[in-house]
């Protein structure tokens, strides 16, 4: 497949095994370009197992994003013309007892990847992955470009000091660096350690039986829940800009996470009262309690807007979860058998 108007662009991802570095390959291999990927393990485990056999000119190499030298020699060996920094330590609740870690992947891998372009290409594209947790406990709703950061866990702190590496980077060295302030979003391969995904696949057992409870924390907080498939559109539309620019990335709906468990559990007809515990232990040491975006700049400068809204959504990964759950109840009956 060619590049449409014939121009194929080698691009290098980080973190290419998560959930948006599944959407985003996906998204360049369709228009026809030509993809590395970096991830942790190998093989490569679902779902990027299986973009590999669909064919496109996709290639992947194993390593660890905090192993500087390992960056700088994928970078010389792929020869990128834009790379995008996916790879993170991700669950913000894990990362206030792995601090360490989380800063070492979401703050020094782009930092070390914003230093080897300096040094070895400046006409390489660079895109980060911000997150909307840098706005933390700002008190002002929604929040767009201009709002102040005010990061309340070591995942945000990490991700506020990328974005500001960015910043640092292309004013200083003229690179072509920019950061999508990403609001959740999510999809039918997100995982339990996430709250989407915990719930629609807690649901799918309840429906057939193999399991009665879902035990979750804060219920009052407010996410602005999008479609992953959606948002990686935007960073698409980011690194195609005349002049790198940061975007928010966002809904612009607001719904609490009782309201996302009552929405999935509403669609399969069940009444979540009476599944849903509270532990106390799954409430975070501190959290952002209202995160709703303004993505103005994005829908008119972008042309970009979201696809697919908060109902479509949970109702698609309620379908897809109840479907993986069926699969897996059906491998282990036919295992047993034999
Ligand atoms: C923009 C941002 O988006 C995501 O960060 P997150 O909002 O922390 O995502 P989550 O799905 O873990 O939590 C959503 C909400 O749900 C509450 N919640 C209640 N009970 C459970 C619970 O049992 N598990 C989890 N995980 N959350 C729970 C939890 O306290 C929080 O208020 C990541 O993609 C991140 O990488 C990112 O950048």
């Amino acid at each position: 497949m060619s590049a449409p108007g014939g121009q194929q662009v080698r691009v290098l991802i980080t973190g290419i095994g998560g959930q948006d570095g599944f959407y985003l390959s996906l998204a360049l291999l369709r228009r026809g370009h030509c993809v590395f990927g970096i991830h942790r393990h190998d093989p490569p485990g679902e779902p990027l197992a299986t973009l590999v056999p669909a064919g496109g000119d996709l290639q992947l190499l194993t390593g660890d994003v905090t192993d500087r030298a390992f960056l700088r020699r994928v970078v010389e060996e792929v020869a990128p013309e834009q790379i995008y920094n996916l790879a993170a330590q991700s669950r913000v609740g894990q990362s206030f007892a792995m601090a360490e870690r989380t800063f070492e992947v979401n703050a020094l891998a782009p930092l070390y990847l914003l230093e080897i372009i300096r040094e070895r290409n400046p006409r390489i594209r660079f895109f980060q992955a911000c997150s909307a947790e840098v706005f933390g406990e700002c008190p002002r709703s929604p929040q767009d470009e201009s709002t102040p950061f005010a990061p309340v866990s070591p995942y945000a702190i990490a991700k506020a000091s990328a974005y500001w590496l960015v910043n640092s980077y292309r004013r200083s060295s003229g690179l072509f660096a920019c950061s999508a302030i990403l609001y959740n979003h999510e999809s039918p391969l997100r995982d339990e350690s996430f709250l989407s995904g915990k719930v629609v696949r807690s649901l799918a057992r309840i429906l057939v039986g193999q399991q009665q409870t879902l035990a979750l924390g804060n219920l009052k907080a407010r996410r602005d829940w999008g479609f992953a498939g959606d948002y990686v559109e935007a960073m698409v539309a980011m690194m195609a800009q005349a002049e790198p620019e940061d975007y928010v990335i966002a809904s612009g709906e607001v719904h609490s996470v009782g309201e996302f468990v009552e929405e999935a559990f509403g669609y399969a007809r069940l009444d979540w009262r009476k599944h849903v515990v509270i532990d106390a232990q799954l409430l975070r040491v501190s959290e952002a309690h209202l995160l709703l975006g303004n993505a103005g700049r994005a829908r008119e400068r972008l042309g970009w807007q979201p696809r697919l809204g908060f109902q479509a959504l949970v109702r698609l990964m309620v379908d897809s979860a109840i479907e993986q759950v069926k699969a897996a109840t059906l491998s282990a009956a036919a295992s047993r058998e034999h």
